[in-house]
């Protein structure tokens, strides 16, 4: 374990095994559709779920990606700037927003808004992890991966000022790394 760790939260092993059971969960849910809905993905955490999901969805999905940012180190700055947007167009597409963590909410209610007022046909959202404790705004993913405890994670995607999102597994972040 890198020493930066507290303990691990979420093992590789767990991480694959869940992505396996949302990716035939979403295909069951969206199996009926014309068209396969459009992953939008948050860079930059989201990419190594995506990454994992993508192979356990039996549909012809397309993906895309959005760049918004909110936090500066452990702190949610509140206001969520668009940094990239969108290539495909969205009008009347099921978009599945994916997410590395809900966290205040705050990313995920702002992202969902824009995603409707662009006119997508109606916007769900699969998040690796939940920290249920943490919320300020009213909203939920559809699809969660865990249920974590309040306390700041790295890895699989996830940083600390941009550090350790390569570790395979969800970590708690030692204390002393940033206070
Ligand atoms: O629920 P919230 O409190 O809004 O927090 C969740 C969001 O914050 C992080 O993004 P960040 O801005 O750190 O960008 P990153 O994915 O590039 O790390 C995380 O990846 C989520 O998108
Ligand atoms: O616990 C977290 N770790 C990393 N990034 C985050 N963004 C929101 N919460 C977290
Ligand atoms: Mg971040």
């Amino acid at each position: 374990m890198q020493n930066v760790i507290e303990r691990v939260l979420v093992t590789r092993e767990e991480i694959e095994k869940r992505c396996d059971e949302l990716g035939k969960e979403i295909s069951e849910a969206y199996k009926q559709d014309k068209e396969a809905p459009l992953l939008v993905a948050l860079l930059k955490g989201s990419v190594p779920f995506l990454s994992e999901l993508i192979k356990h969805i039996d549909l012809d999905i397309q993906f895309d990606f959005m760049n918004v940012s909110s936090y500066q180190g452990t702190q949610s700055v509140g206001d969520v700037k668009i940094l990239k947007d969108l290539d495909i167009s969205i009008k009347d597409r099921r978009i599945l927003l994916v997410e590395d963590i809900v966290d205040t909410g705050r990313t995920l209610k702002k992202v969902t808004q824009l995603l409707m007022n662009k006119g997508a046909a109606d916007v769900k959202v699969v998040a690796l992890l939940d920290k249920p404790e943490r919320r300020v705004v009213d909203i939920e993913a559809d699809y969660i991966g865990f249920t974590i405890p309040d306390e700041f994670v790295v890895g699989f995607g996830l940083d600390y000022n941009e550090h350790y999102r390569c570790f395979p597994y969800v970590g708690v972040l030692k204390k002393e790394v940033y206070k």
